[in-house]
């Protein structure tokens, strides 16, 4: 890496992050196995100043090592309007790899016009285990094309330098992970505690073009990524946030130590206010439902405020937004609720699609950028027979976690810790009793324990349970003390 280009590297690296071209957790790979590390750079697409950004430095880089091909082909799809860039650029003609052969007219694999004996310089996104290259270059080489180069945006330093090697192409690259973990801690963008942890995964998972496991098999690189969400602390997962609020209230339940949500579902303001009051310093946040309120007034969303801000806790409106955006920004900042005045959570359906987010963000306002505020998106119900089902939750994942919006986004709603992998998301989880059992309008209710421990909760949600016992205070500090008891045993493991 040339010194001068280091630091627009270290620059165009926190710009990623900053877009979530990249993020932490406990991600699923093509190979099969989990990764602490989850790359998607086509997002960058959407960002005209990073693409210019990413093909000047590949440009120059292409300069720097002399790689003077004939041609440059980039590896489909993500590398494709990067190739594009570089060969407009330096004017150097394209070629394109279809990824499936064309069944009618020429049925070709390779587009463009070249000769046998040219030669072709590789452009790719990501490497990995240096597969997709392989897969293009053997493309290349049917057609008789000499392929001896590939400049790339990121090496995962996980066996791809090593593996194309063995097929005669060399492996150019703008940075490695270890470059961009270095440069996101010494940027106070991620812990020591994660660069540690990614790169114990890199030392211990390399993999072979093919897939397999340098050393080893699937089963004995499952267990290498320690930044599962949930094995990994409310103060770390606060840094890996992108949502302003969620940091905030990782931070509130690390320093209050209370991981309870009281859902205070009572029909007048002063039975919620008196609750609040007393089971104010053992929650996180309070969850309420302002239209069963019967004398809900301006002055009780004050008060409430007021004893929010003495205990320290977060107000959620559960409203469950699941219309069309327009409706929702309506419902969110209009009427006798006036939510988005207030509220610093609220929860919303995914059913409408992305348009939900826009809707809601929309319904902050002119001055909607110094709310500082964010939803929880659920992704299932603990209704019994609701009709959720594995393809939603994947869905509701992908909205809750790709594209702009996400930074609006707090956290999740949901019953099990497959609901989503990010760890700077908050597992909200309702149904919530010490008495497991069902009610009779087909609520399901878990032990403190097993959703903190089983199903991955990082909040619980109790409502009936402290709101119908004798001594509701008490009833809340029991329940404080065995949620917040059941994630020390989670993390401590
Ligand atoms: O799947 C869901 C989503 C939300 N809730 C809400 O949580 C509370 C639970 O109250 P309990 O008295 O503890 O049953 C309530 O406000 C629901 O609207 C849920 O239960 N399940």
């Amino acid at each position: 890496m040339v010194a001068q280009n280091s630091d627009k590297l270290r620059a165009l690296v926190l710009k990623l992050f900053e877009i979530n071209a990249f993020k932490f957790g406990d991600f699923k790979m093509k190979v099969g196995i989990n990764s602490p590390v989850y790359f998607d750079l086509r997002v960058i697409v959407s960002y005209p100043d990073v693409m210019q950004t990413v093909s000047d430095l590949l440009v120059e880089h292409i300069k720097d090592k002399q790689l003077t091909a004939k041609h440059v082909c980039g590896v489909p799809y993500t590398a494709l309007p990067l190739a594009t860039i570089v060969s407009v650029q330096q004017g150097t003609p394209m070629l394109v790899r279809r990824k499936e052969a064309k069944a009618y007219g020429t049925k070709k694999l390779v587009e463009g016009i070249f000769n046998a004996g040219d030669t072709c310089l590789i452009v790719e996104d990501v490497v990995t285990s240096g597969s997709s290259i392989l897969d293009t270059v053997r493309d290349l080489q049917s057609e008789g094309i000499v392929v001896t180069d590939a400049v790339v945006v990121v090496n995962r330093e996980q066996g791809g330098v090593a593996n194309i090697a063995k097929h005669g192409v060399r492996m150019h690259s703008l940075f490695t992970l270890s470059f961009l973990l270095n440069t996101l801690h010494e940027a106070g963008r991620i812990e020591k505690s994660t660069v540690e942890a990614v790169a114990k995964y890199i030392a211990a998972v390399q993999i072979n073009s093919d897939g397999t496991f340098v050393g080893g098999d699937k089963a004995d690189v499952v267990k290498a990524n320690d930044l599962q969400r949930t094995k990994l602390t409310y103060e770390s997962r606060a840094n890996l946030a992108k949502s302003p609020v969620a940091k905030r209230l990782f931070n509130l339940l690390a320093t209050k130590q209370t991981n309870l949500c009281l859902a205070a579902d009572l029909t007048r303001a002063d039975e919620i206010l008196d609750v609040a009051d007393k089971c104010g310093p053992y929650i996180c946040l309070l969850k309420t439902h302002v239209d069963i309120v019967e004398d809900f007034s301006d002055k009780f969303i004050s008060d409430l405020q007021a004893l929010a801000q003495r205990h320290n806790f977060l107000l959620m409106e559960d409203r469950k937004f699941a219309d069309i955006g327009n409706t929702v920004s309506l419902q969110y900042g209009k009427g006798i609720y006036k939510i988005s005045s207030w509220a610093d959570l609220v929860t919303a359906h995914t059913l409408p699609g992305r348009s939900i987010l826009q809707g809601l963000k929309a319904g902050l306002g002119e001055d909607g950028a110094s709310k500082e505020r964010g939803v929880f998106l659920l992704s299932e119900m603990s209704a019994s027979g609701n009709l959720i089902d594995a393809k939603y939750k994947e869905n509701s994942n992908k909205i809750a976690t790709e594209g702009a919006d996400v930074d609006f986004v707090a956290g999740v709603v949901c019953q099990s810790s497959d609901a989503f992998a990010f760890p700077g998301l908050l597992q909200l989880t309702p149904g919530v009793k010490i008495d497991e059992s069902v009610d009779q309008l087909g609520q399901q209710y878990q032990s403190p324990e097993s959703v903190v421990k089983e199903r991955g909760a990082d909040i619980g949600v109790v409502g009936r349970g402290i709101l119908k016992a004798t001594n509701p205070e008490q009833a809340a500090q029991t329940y404080r003390d065995r949620l917040w008891a059941a994630y020390q045993d989670r993390v401590a493991k």
